[in-house]
C-alpha cells in the first residue's frame, strides 16, 4: 500500500508522509493528544446540504443506512462489493474474497494461478484518486479552489461519500471497509506509552496521530468552518479523519506507470500482505487497468498475497496494525536512538556540526538483521571522536546524515573501538527497556474484568509482544556481532602489544 509518502500496496512502501494543507507547525508539533476508544467511535447519520443530491425521502431513509464500514471480517459486506464490481465493469477474476488464516478476509485462488500471470485488471472508473468525481460537486470544488494536497483530499472525498450513503456510488466499496481499520491512530496515549515503550515505534504513533490531528485542524480553521453547511461538524470531525487517514494508511497505493498517483483501488485492496513475495500492483497501459503479476503460482482455495513493500514489522504495525509471524519478514529493523554525551568537552561542537546536516543530539538509525548503515557508524565516530579530532567534526557529521552527496565510508581505525563499544552500550540499554516490558507483560492487564476492554487490551498487547520480540531479536543479534568485532580487535591489539614487547626485549 502507500505510504503516507509512497503508500504503495505497491511498488514500495506505505510510510506515510502525507503533505499538509500548510507548513503550520501544528501538523508536525501538536502536543494535543485524542483518546479515542473503539466504543466511542460511533457516527451519527446526518443530511449534508448539497444540491447536486437530491434529498427525496428515499434518500433521506438511505442515509439513516449510512454505511462508515463493517466488522472487518464481514464476508456479507463483501460479496455485495464483488456484486457491483462485476456490474460495475470489473472483469470475470481468478479469485473471490474469503475468509483467511491470515488477514481475516482476502483474496483466495478459484483456479491455478501461474506465476507471471496477471490478475485484477480493475479500470480506471471504479478507481479513487484524487480526480475522481464528488457526488456532492460543491465539496469537491471547495477543495480545489483551496488545492488541497492528495491525501487530505481524499480523506475528506472519503467521508463526504461515506455520509451519502445510497446517493454515492462508492457505498458498496464504503459499505465492505473496515469500520475501524487496524492501525496505531486507534491507540490511546496511555496504551502507546504502556505497551510500546520500548519502541520506537511509540514515537512515530504520536507524530503520525499529531499530522493527522494537525491536518484535520487546518481544514477546519480554513475550509469546514467556512462552509459549514457543505462540511458540518458531526460528519467532518477529527473521529471521521481518524477513519478516512486509518483507511488511507492501510489501502491507498501509488500506481508508477499512472505518473506515481495515489490511488484506492476496490478489489484490489482485499489483497494481504506476504513478506515473501515481491510483487505490486501498477497500471498496465495495455489492458487499460490496475493488475498485478503474480511472482509464485496458487492453488484453488490458496490465499493469494502482494508486497505492501519492504517495510519492518514496526512499520507495518503502524499503518496496518498487524505484526507478520516472528523471523519471517527480511526486511525487519528496529530504530536505535544514539545520543551525544551532554558532559563530552565538544557536546556545543558536535551539535552545532549535526544540526549543520538536519540532525539533532538524538538521532535514532535503523539496524538491520543484515547489519546497520554507514551513518550510524559516522554518528558513533562523532560521538567518540577527541577535542583533537575538531576539524573532522563538519565531514563526520555529514556522513551521519542521509544527504546522498556526502561521503559516508569514512573511517577512523584508531576510533573503532570505541565507536563500536558505544553503539553497543546503546544497545544493551536499548535491549534492556525490552526485557522489562516483555518480562511485565505476562502480568499485564489481569486486572481488567470488563470482557470487551479485556479483549482489546490482550488483542494490543500481543501485537506489541510480538513487535517487541522481533525488535530485540536484532539488537540480541547486532550485540553478538559488536561483542565479537570488539573482542577481535581487543586480541589484536593484545597480539601486537605482545609482539612490541617481544621485539623490545631483543634490545634489553
Ligand atoms: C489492504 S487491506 C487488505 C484487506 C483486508 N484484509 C480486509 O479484509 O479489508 C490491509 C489490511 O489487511 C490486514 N492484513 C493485510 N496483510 C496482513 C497480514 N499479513 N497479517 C495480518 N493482517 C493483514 C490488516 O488489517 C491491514 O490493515
Amino acid at each position: 500500500m502507500a505510504d503516507a509518502s509512497s503508500m504503495v500496496l505497491i511498488r514500495a512502501t506505505l510510510t506515510p508522509t502525507f503533505s499538509s494543507l500548510s507548513s503550520s507547525s501544528s501538523l508536525l508539533f501538536g502536543t494535543t493528544h485524542h483518546p479515542i476508544s473503539r466504543g466511542k467511535f460511533s457516527r451519527s447519520l446526518i443530511t449534508i446540504r448539497c444540491s447536486s443530491i437530491s434529498t427525496s425521502n428515499d434518500t433521506l431513509k438511505a442515509q439513516e443506512e449510512v454505511s462508515w464500514g463493517c466488522d472487518v471480517d464481514s464476508l456479507e459486506n463483501a460479496a455485495s462489493l464483488q456484486k457491483w464490481l462485476y456490474q460495475s465493469g470489473l472483469p470475470e477474476q481468478r479469485m473471490a474474497i474469503q475468509k483467511v488464516d491470515v488477514g481475516e478476509r482476502g483474496l483466495v485462488a478459484l483456479k491455478n494461478i501461474r506465476k507471471g500471470e496477471k490478475l485484477l485488471f480493475v479500470p480506471p472508473s471504479l478507481v479513487i484518486t484524487a480526480d475522481s468525481e464528488w457526488s456532492c460537486k460543491e465539496a469537491g470544488e471547495i477543495l480545489k479552489q483551496y488545492n488541497v494536497p492528495d491525501w487530505p483530499l481524499l480523506a475528506t472525498y472519503l467521508i463526504s461519500e461515506a455520509s451519502l450513503a445510497s446517493s454515492s456510488r462508492w457505498k458498496n466499496y464504503i459499505s465492505a471497509l473496515p469500520r475501524q481499520p487496524y492501525s496505531l491512530l486507534y491507540w490511546t496515549q496511555s496504551e502507546l506509552d504502556r505497551y510500546l515503550e520500548a519502541s520506537q515505534i511509540r514515537q512515530r504513533a504520536i507524530e503520525r496521530i499529531n499530522d493527522v490531528t494537525g491536518t484535520f485542524d487546518d481544514l477546519k480553521l480554513r475550509i469546514f468552518s467556512r462552509h459549514s453547511d457543505i462540511f458540518p461538524e458531526k460528519v467532518f470531525n477529527i473521529e471521521t479523519f481518524k477513519w478516512s487517514f486509518g483507511i488511507l494508511f492501510s489501502r491507498l497505493v501509488r500506481l508508477p506507470s499512472m505518473d506515481d498517483r495515489v490511488a484506492l483501488v476496490p478489489w484490489a485492496d482485499m489483497l494481504n500482505h506476504s513478506c515473501e513475495v515481491e510483487t505490486f500492483l501498477d497500471y498496465d497501459k495495455s489492458s487499460k487497468g490496475v493488475v498485478y503479476t503474480t511472482d509464485r503460482a496458487y492453488q484453488p482455495g490458496e490465499q493469494v498475497f502482494i508486497s505492501y513493500g519492504k517495510k519492518s514489522n514496526g512499520e507495518l504495525l503502524l499503518s496496518y496494525g498487524f505484526v507478520p509471524r516472528e523471523g519471517t519478514n527480511p526486511s525487519d529493523s528496529v530504530e536505535l536512538s544514539l545520543s551525544l554525551n551532554k558532559s563530552d568537552k565538544c557536546f556545543k561542537e558536535k551539535m552545532e556540526a549535526l544540526a549543520k546536516y538536519g540532525l539533532s543530539v538524538s538521532q535514532c538509525y535503523p539496524l538491520r538483521v543484515t547489519g546497520w548503515p554507514l551513518e550510524l557508524m559516522a554518528y558513533a565516530y562523532l560521538a567518540v571522536s577527541p577535542p583533537a579530532m575538531k576539524n573532522w567534526f563538519d565531514d563526520i557529521a555529514a556522513a551521519a546524515s542521509n544527504k546522498s552527496t556526502c561521503k559516508k565510508d569514512i573511517s577512523f581505525p584508531e576510533l573503532q573501538e570505541d565507536a563500536l563499544q558505544f553503539i553497543l552500550d546503546n544497545c544493551e540499554s536499548s535491549i534492556s527497556k525490552y526485557s522489562k516490558f516483555l518480562q511485565a507483560s505476562g502480568s499485564m492487564d489481569l486486572d481488567v474484568t470488563n470482557p470487551k476492554l479485556l479483549n482489546r487490551k490482550l488483542f494490543l498487547k500481543q501485537l506489541a509482544v510480538d513487535l517487541c520480540t522481533s525488535e530485540q531479536r536484532i539488537l540480541f543479534r547486532a550485540q553478538y556481532i559488536l561483542r565479537r568485532r570488539l573482542q577481535e580487535i581487543r586480541r589484536g591489539e593484545l597480539k601486537a602489544l605482545r609482539l612490541f614487547d617481544g621485539f623490545m626485549s631483543l634490545f634489553k
